[in-house]
């Protein structure tokens, strides 16, 4: 089974704080989206494989050290996982973009596929797997089994906020998935938004709420 890792490094946690807050705004919500994004993946990107390298400095030749294999994928679930893909983006300018666009059905909370457009040679690649919220995990598990079925075999999954019901579903689908989060909150309400959470990410992210 896949490891879950809690990102709790204070800036993070910091971050975090404001953006559940509700007093604020969408300009510095989206802001510390992108920020907290990057920080992020700095975890997620902790044990890329590396591979040595001879260069030339000004003063010396030199073995060095950079990241092996083909460049990363980054996927996000659109809405909101187009506000936290600009801060890995910062980190990782030369990442490749999957988008997978879902919506959750209001009433059934199942996740309805409306767009996908991956790199042609992604099956080769890393890919990184984007949504700021998992609640009961369905988008998560749609998109994963979209990418899975396009020949990915590299997966991981990063999120701000989880429910523990997103986290058990997304393991028990997915179990060679790890996963990376800011924090696992404690429940979902009726309407599956996660408890205490910060709301709507794409509304709160883009304004239209
Ligand atoms: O784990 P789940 O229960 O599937 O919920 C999580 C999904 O809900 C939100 O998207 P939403 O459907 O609100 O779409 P949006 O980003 O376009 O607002 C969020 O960004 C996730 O994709
Ligand atoms: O709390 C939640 C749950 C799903 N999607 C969100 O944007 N927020
Ligand atoms: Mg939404």
């Amino acid at each position: 089974m896949s490891q879950v890792t809690v990102v709790n490094h204070p800036l993070v946690q910091h971050k975090l704080t404001r953006m559940r807050d509700k007093t604020t705004s969408t300009k510095t919500f989206r802001a510390l989206m992108r920020e907290t994004a990057t920080l992020l993946c700095y975890e997620v990107t902790r044990d890329l494989p590396m591979d040595k390298v001879e260069i030339e400095t000004p003063v010396a030749k030199a073995s060095a050290y950079e990241i092996a294999g083909k460049k990363l994928v980054f996927a996000p679930i659109l809405r909101a996982g187009l506000g936290m893909c600009e801060g890995m983006l910062d980190l990782v300018p030369s990442a490749r973009v999957a988008h997978i666009g879902l919506y959750r059905d209001h009433e059934t909370l199942e996740a309805i596929e409306y767009y996908f457009k991956a790199p042609e040679d992604i099956s080769g690649r890393l890919t990184i797997v984007v949504d700021p919220m998992l609640a009961t995990g369905h988008s998560a598990i749609a998109a994963i089994s979209r990418l899975k079925h396009y020949g990915v075999t590299n997966l991981r999954f990063v999120c701000l906020l989880a429910a523990q019901a997103g986290v058990d579903a997304l393991r028990e689908a997915h179990p060679d998935v790890p996963i990376w989060t800011a924090a696992i909150d404690e429940k979902l309400n009726e309407h599956g938004y996660i408890v205490p959470g910060l709301g709507d990410a794409g509304d709160r992210t883009f304004g239209t709420r």
